[in-house]
Formats: structure tokens, sequence, C-alpha cells
């Protein structure tokens, strides 16, 4: 039997994950967030981050609801914090995705309506494949990484941990892209991008 959840969060990536887990009948215990806030599903709310210490991590699962803009995110803190304490983070799979069988997915994915991911792709821990994203064949996305939505992956394209790929990017087949880059928005990517990079335009240059 699924565990009961804790959303961590209650913005607007929290709001797509807890529409997703209603959708699927999945239990919510509520949702944690530095103050009190109303939410729009009406989950409840239990407290800041640390209430989540309150419960054994063997009776409930987590859900990161917290997005990232940009590298070395509060959410990929989060996550490292709560994993050495033993909690789990549940992987979040829209029923509207299309996943290749031989796709291998790490913890704590979330794989938003409409992305598609193909053939031997491989994707780390706690990463989003946000809506409409397109992921070809044999494609190794690292960890804590956003492909934010609408970007298209070519075929086996790298990608390493901590990287924000900008809404709408294309990146051609072959491209190896480093760790806590960030691509901007509408960028067409093809030429490999080395680690800790900022770039974007047609073709994205770094600046
Ligand atoms: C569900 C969701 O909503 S998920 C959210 C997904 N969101 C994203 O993916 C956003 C990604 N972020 C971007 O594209 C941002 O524009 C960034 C990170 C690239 C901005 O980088 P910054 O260095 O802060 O750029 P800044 O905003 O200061 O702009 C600097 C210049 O670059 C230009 N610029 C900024 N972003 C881009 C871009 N993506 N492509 C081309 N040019 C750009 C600006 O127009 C500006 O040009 P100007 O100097 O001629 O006026």
């Amino acid at each position: 039997m699924n565990k009961p959840l804790i959303v961590i969060g209650n913005g607007g990536h929290a709001a797509v994950l807890t529409e997703t887990l209603i959708a699927q009948g999945e239990m919510i215990l509520g949702f944690t967030t530095p103050t009190e806030e109303a939410n729009r599903f009406g989950l409840n709310y239990l407290g800041t981050d640390q209430v989540i210490h309150n419960y054994s991590p063997k009776a409930i699962e987590l859900v990161l609801g917290i997005g990232m803009l940009k590298p070395a995110s509060f959410r990929e803190v989060l996550f490292k914090e709560l994993k050495v304490k033993g909690y789990r983070f549940k992987s979040v799979i829209h029923s509207a995705t299309n996943i290749a069988p031989s796709v291998i997915l790490g913890e704590g994915v979330q794989l938003m309506a409409g992305a598609i991911i193909q053939t031997a792709t491989v994707i780390a821990d706690n990463t989003i494949i946000n809506t409409g994203a397109i992921i070809d064949h044999d494609g190794i996305i690292g960890a804590h990484v956003h492909i934010a939505p609408g970007t298209k992956i070519s075929g086996d394209v790298r990608i390493g941990n901590s990287t924000h790929i900008g809404t709408g990017t294309t990146i051609i087949q072959g491209i190896h892209i480093g760790d806590s880059c960030l691509i901007g928005a509408g960028s067409v990517v093809v030429k490999n991008i080395n680690n800790n990079t900022k770039a974007y335009g047609v073709p994205a240059k770094e600046v």
C-alpha cells in the first residue's frame, strides 16, 4: 500500500504535483511552508519543514514541491538533508507522460504532463522533467536537474547534476552539458557546455 505523503512547499510547482497526486488517489497528510498559508486544494497546513521530523521515515513519503530556477537550489539542499535522515521521496509521474520501458528513473523524479522520454534514457534523483518536455534516446540526465517546460533534447545528450535547462530550449544530438549550468529559455544548444556555465541564445553562447 502507498504511504501517506507530505508535500514540501505551496507554490505553483507544489500545486501541479498535488493535483496530479489527488487525481491518482494518493493520500496527502498536508503541506509544509515557513509560515502558515491557505492551500488551493484544501490540504492541511502541518507546519514548517521541521515538522517532518515528527513522522517516522518509515511511515511517510515526501514530495518535494519546491521548484528550481537556478543551480544549487534550496530544492537540492533539502533533498540531501532529508535523505541523510532516512526519508524517502516519492516520484510523481503524471498519467499523460510517455516513458519507454527501458528508461531508468531515480528517486523522487517528477515527470509532468506531456513529458516524453525515449529508449534507454537514465534520469537521476530529484530531477524535474517539466510539462511537455521531450528527451530522446540514450539521454543521461543528472540529479537535481530541472528540464523546464517544452524543452526538446535530442538523442545521446548528457546533462550534469544541478543544471537548469530553460523553457523551450532545444539541444542537438550528442551534446554534453556540465554540472551546475544555467541555460536560458529558448536557447538552441549546438556545442558542449562546461560545468558552472550560464549560456543562452540561438545558438547558445556563454555569458
Ligand atoms: C513551470 C515553470 O514556470 S518553470 C520556469 C522555467 N523558467 C526558465 O526556464 C527561465 C530561465 N531563465 C532565463 O532564461 C533567464 O532570462 C536567464 C537566467 C537566462 C537570465 O539571465 P541574466 O544573466 O539574469 O539575464 P538578464 O535578465 O539580466 O538579461 C541580460 C540580457 O540577456 C537577455 N536575455 C535574458 N535571457 C535570455 C534568453 N533566455 N535568451 C536570450 N536572451 C536573453 C536579456 O534580454 C538582456 O538583454 P539586454 O542586455 O540586451 O537587455
